[in-house]
């Protein structure tokens, strides 16, 4: 079995709490305050925007790595799909009359944008850095495919939020990510292995506290 596959049923209970947070059910059952969605909205423009150097360092790594073409490819699509991340962000924001200037960064978010730029460090191998990032998307693409099941009740005006991440393509670019870490884990050390799944688990703690800020506030 792959170790990414090993990993998700090991680690169910806590994958579970990040891609089925009260946040994410209020949004299925149409019970989410406007308020926790606007919050989350500027929230997690700040996060975006240190989302790009962490993909930019990770290109470095799989460069350096000399990963092969492919692999490449496919963060380098992670880039394109991360500037129309950034473009819907601002788009969104206007809509919702949420301005994205002067927000600040909630305690949750600060932590989860430190973990990034720890990531980026050159201690952080590059098969550690890929898996991490494989996770951070992974939880996000779960998470709102989650919304948009037959049978939820999410308001029209969150469905393209919903669709942003939870659409068939970033599935199969989730899947894509998932594969060049599994080739990546099948080929490395023991240590490499063990460090790549805590950084797995942390990104899930990470994002429970990402949506727990998103509810609750600070
Ligand atoms: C907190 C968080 N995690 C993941 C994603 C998806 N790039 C995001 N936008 N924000």
């Amino acid at each position: 079995m792959e170790i990414t596959e090993t990993w998700l049923r090991k680690h169910r209970p806590i994958y579970l709490r990040a891609t089925q947070h009260p946040f994410i059910l209020s949004i299925r059952d149409a019970s989410l305050p406007l308020s926790s969605f606007k919050r989350w909205l500027g929230q997690d423009y700040i996060f975006v925007r240190a989302f790009v150097p962490f993909i930019a360092s990770l290109l470095v790594k799989a460069w350096k790595e000399g990963d092969d073409e492919a692999n490449v490819d496919i963060i380098l699509s992670g880039i394109a799909t991360l500037n129309d991340e950034v473009s819907w962000f601002k788009r969104e924001a206007s809509k919702w009359g949420v301005s994205l200037d002067g927000i600040v960064p909630q305690p949750a978010n600060l932590v989860y944008c430190s973990f990034l730029e720890c990531l980026m460090s050159a201690q952080v191998d590059y098969t550690q850095a890929v898996t991490a990032f494989w996770a951070i998307e992974a939880v996000y693409q779960e998470s709102f495919a989650h919304c948009l099941e037959d049978g939820c009740k999410t308001r029209d005006e969150l469905k393209e939020t919903c669709e942003r991440w939870g659409n068939d393509s970033f599935g199969q670019y989730c899947r894509a990510l998932q594969g060049i870490a599994n080739r990546q884990l099948e080929k490395a050390s023991d240590q490499v292995v063990a460090k790549a799944e805590a950084l797995f688990v942390r990104v899930l703690e990470l994002e429970v506290e990402f949506w727990n800020m998103s509810v609750l506030g600070s």
